[in-house]
């Protein structure tokens, strides 16, 4: 893939599923100006449009042409104040968010303090694997437009430096909100952020060709200023099989905890895959406890395998609950909120549901859930910790989800080495 500083090539996508990322084939090529691009209607619009059916779900599109806005690195040194380090709005595994400011008409680089506030990521541009995460964020965000996807403005590539620019989402991530210190984040703000992040997946899979998503988990799901949900890090994401396949096989990259057992086991990835991450994501969501935290003790690191089994018997699902709302939600709500995490995470992916059947649910779910006093909520706590059973002696008495509030974020992994189907 060519890019040059004044005009931005964009290739197509080819449906070659062996290697990472997005993966493009040489064929027609468009350029853009350094104000807005203007291509045309690629083979990876294509692919994922062909005949409209899907398209519009969940009042999503595919656009027509990207319309992503080209930055030169100047330009991003002044909308950032040189990347001052106070400006920094977190870090991932492949480079540094910091907050910037943009004319809000032309989206022109502006001084801070005028004009609107944009995230703007620059990647570890010394890595492959950030070029490929790049690559792949400004394919797949430039073509999707759905309000459940964050919205990716522009981007830049000049020398070695690769960087995108985003609208700023300004409650951060969930992640954040959920390990927090201090208060618990509220059950009602939990729930509709999930539906929310759910019908952003949805929407990559009812595409008429699927988008698998690959990374999601609860630093990915971004939140304006209304705490709506949307995700953001296309990185990893890739293009789902072809009609006559049921799988792509790529290598396995992730992070530890949300990643599907059998992608793990073989490198096989399904829209079902992501459906497994999201249940992962409702399992945190429910306990206040991380995914995967190795500081937990033996047979406890991995929250699925640790409390699997209390999913499956709707007595013992209350007392898998964040201590730290009770009173928030009703019985009959964490009954239903462990049978849904329960079908997404099934080791056999064909018994997931599909994504669409998890937002009809979790809607369900949001309007059934009657609590008659949040007063008692105090109470309940205090309490609550004595009736738990055994193993969770340990989690609850030292107060684990506050105790995973002070921890690091879980771990990206990549295992360079490709998997043959
Ligand atoms: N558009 C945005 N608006 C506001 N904050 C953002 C935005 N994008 C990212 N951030 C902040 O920057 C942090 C780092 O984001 P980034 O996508 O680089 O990594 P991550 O998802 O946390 O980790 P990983 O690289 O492992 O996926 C996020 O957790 C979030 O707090």
């Amino acid at each position: 893939m060519d890019f040059d500083k004044e005009n931005v090539i964009f290739k197509n996508v080819s449906t070659n599923n062996h290697s990472n990322g997005t993966e493009f084939s040489s064929s027609t090529t468009t350029t853009a100006a350094t104000t807005n691009t203007s291509v045309g209607q690629s083979q990876f619009s294509e692919a994922v449009s062909e005949s409209s059916g899907g398209v519009m779900s969940y009042s999503g599109q595919i656009l027509p042409s990207p319309n992503l806005k080209v930055y030169s690195f100047a330009d991003l040194k002044t909308a950032t104040n040189n990347f001052k380090p106070d400006s920094m709005l977190g870090q991932g595994g492949f480079g540094k968010v910091y907050r910037g400011w943009i004319d809000s008409k032309t989206l022109a680089p502006s001084k801070v303090g005028s004009g609107m506030i944009v995230a703007v990521k620059r990647l570890n541009s010394e890595s492959v694997q950030g070029f490929a995460e790049w690559r792949s964020e400004v394919n797949f965000l430039g073509m999707l437009s759905h309000p459940n996807l964050v919205k990716l403005l522009g981007f830049c590539r000049e020398d070695k430096e690769l960087l995108l620019v985003y609208e700023f989402m300004p409650k951060g991530c969930l992640e954040n909100h959920l390990f927090r210190r201090g208060e618990p984040f509220p059950w009602d703000l939990r729930i509709k952020i999930l539906i929310g992040a759910a019908r952003g997946l949805a929407f990559l899979h009812g595409l008429q060709r699927e988008v698998i998503y690959r990374d999601f988990k609860a630093s990915n799901i971004l939140l304006d200023s209304n705490y709506d949900a949307k995700i953001s890090d296309f990185g990893l994401a890739k293009l789902g099989p072809s009609q006559e396949k049921s799988h792509v096989t790529t290598r396995i990259m992730g992070t530890y905890g949300y990643a599907a057992p059998e992608y793990m086991a073989t490198g096989h990835l399904y829209v079902k895959s992501d459906v497994y991450a999201f249940g992962v994501v409702l399992l945190e969501v429910m306990t206040g406890l991380r995914a995967h935290n190795p500081k937990r003790p033996n047979g406890q690191e991995s929250l699925v395998d640790w409390l699997r089994p209390d999913l499956v018997n709707k007595h013992r699902v209350k007392h898998i609950m964040d201590k730290g709302i009770i009173g928030q939600y009703s019985s009959k709500v964490a009954a239903e909120m462990g049978r849904i995490t329960l079908s997404c995470i099934e080791p056999d992916p064909k018994h997931r549901p599909h994504m669409k059947e998890v937002v009809d649910v979790l809607e369900h779910i949001q309007r059934i859930n009657v609590v008659p006093d949040r007063s008692s909520t105090k109470s309940h706590v205090a309490s609550s910790s004595r009736s738990s059973p055994l193993h969770y002696q340990y989690a609850y008495k030292a107060g684990a989800a506050g105790a995973e509030r002070r921890r690091a974020s879980p771990r990206r992994f990549g295992v360079e080495k490709e998997l043959v189907a």
